[in-house]
């Protein structure tokens, strides 16, 4: 093979280890696309006694290119691939393969449509182990890397791959039982850490549209237990209309008086996560109210953070005509003053996963407590 050929290849192939994919390693950093790639090999490896009548060196090859296309589109994580995405995917290969010189050239693409077509008994096994290797490393990694989705999506990935192929089967059900083992200890070790102490107040989730709020309260309200108040949706259920027709049909004053008394009601009970609308702490009343039994906590995030985000959704009336960057950060610093009045405690967001901002929103409100 002509020389720059074969390095202009190895160059793409490199992009292999700068990608990263939606999963952390035992160290707790991000994996690289090709390292998924180099334990799925060991895993074809290790299991060739267990198919005998499979083209295990097949399989080995479809391995070792399943994720090239992903040297140029980078991951996307399965619960976020949609179908063009896919198309993407399988243009991006017959573009890669096209690279090489024949042999070569016909050699990768008849591997490629062999691993996209998942016809043959050995790009089945290729599917089950790239399954199998991910839901594996998610157990390896730190809980806190999880999104709330892979507690669940932990048991249901690769099982429709493993279907058929016996031996696999019995490691996604052991597999199956470490991830169950893996979330009952962080329930252990959370139960524990909170066996003495309820909060004997209500923690009040504040900030900007997209910061996190309602997930974030989602998330504490399973690992501690808690009761969550969802204000938007309280109201929208009681008015029995959503928040967008709310403001159309009666105005904004409507329901900001509606949210004033959302939390007025609220301050006799505690020991509740209130994920409060992006505006509620606009007004000083509502904060005097959040206040009285509860401690305020601040979610911020960048105006880009935000954005993305929201860019899909469209119950948000305060965004209509700016769902941008520039419109997002101008309404930020419009409210930055009053958000940053309002706050016991601030937690910015950006770039952490969501088991990480709660972490550090009880930490904080633990420290503020020893204060
Ligand atoms: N830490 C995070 N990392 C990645 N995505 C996140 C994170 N927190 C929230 N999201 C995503 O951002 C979107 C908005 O989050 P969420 O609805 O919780 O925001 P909110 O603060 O409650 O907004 P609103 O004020 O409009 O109710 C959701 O799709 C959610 O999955
Ligand atoms: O920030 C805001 O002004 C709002 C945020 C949403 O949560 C809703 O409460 C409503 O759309 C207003
Ligand atoms: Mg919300």
């Amino acid at each position: 093979m002509d020389g720059r050929t074969l390095l202009d290849f190895l160059a793409l192939a490199e992009k292999m280890k700068c990608h990263t994919r939606h999963s952390w390693t035992s160290s707790g950093r991000k994996e690289s696309v090709a390292e998924h790639t180099y334990r799925m090999m060991v895993f074809a490896w290790l299991v060739k006694d267990e198919f005998p009548e499979y083209d295990m060196d097949r399989v080995m090859k479809l391995c070792l290119f399943h994720d090239l296309g992903e040297a140029v589109t980078g991951d996307i994580p399965a619960f976020e691939k949609t179908a063009s995405d896919e198309d993407r995917e399988e243009r991006t290969l017959v573009m890669i393969a096209e690279k090489l010189p024949e042999p070569y050239r016909e050699e990768l693409k008849e591997i490629f449509r062999e691993v996209v077509e998942k016809r043959t008994k050995e790009s089945k096994l290729t599917q089950a182990l790239d399954k199998l290797e991910a839901v594996i490393q998610h157990n390896e990694a730190p809980i806190e890397t999880w999104l709330p989705l892979e507690y669940d999506l932990q048991f249901t990935y690769g099982s429709e791959q493993v279907k058929g192929i016996p031996y696999m089967q019995m490691l996604k059900e052991m597999v199956n039982r470490d991830t169950r083992d893996k979330i009952a200890g962080e329930k252990a070790r959370i139960e524990a850490e909170m066996r003495d102490k309820k909060f004997g107040y209500n923690i009040v989730l504040i900030g900007f549209m997209g910061t996190g709020k309602s997930t974030v309260s989602e998330y504490l309200s399973t690992m501690y237990n808690m009761e969550t108040v969802e204000m938007d949706q309280v109201i929208a259920e009681r008015e029995g209309m959503s928040i967008s027709e709310i403001f159309s049909a009666h105005g904004e004053e409507y329901f900001r008086n509606l949210e004033t008394s959302l939390l007025a009601e609220l301050q006799s009970r505690k020991d509740l996560i209130i994920s409060c609308g992006g505006g509620a702490a606009l007004r000083e009343c509502n904060v005097a109210e959040m206040k009285k039994n509860g401690k305020v906590v601040l979610l911020t995030a960048r105006p880009e953070t935000v954005y993305d985000r929201v860019k899909e959704s469209s119950d948000r009336p305060n965004l209509h005509g700016r769902k941008t960057v520039e419109g997002i950060a101008q309404l930020m610093e419009q409210r930055r003053a009053k958000y940053e009045a309002a706050a016991d405690v601030v937690v910015q967001t950006d770039g952490k996963t969501v088991p990480q901002i709660c972490k550090e929103l009880v930490n904080k409100i633990k420290e503020m407590e020893e204060e």
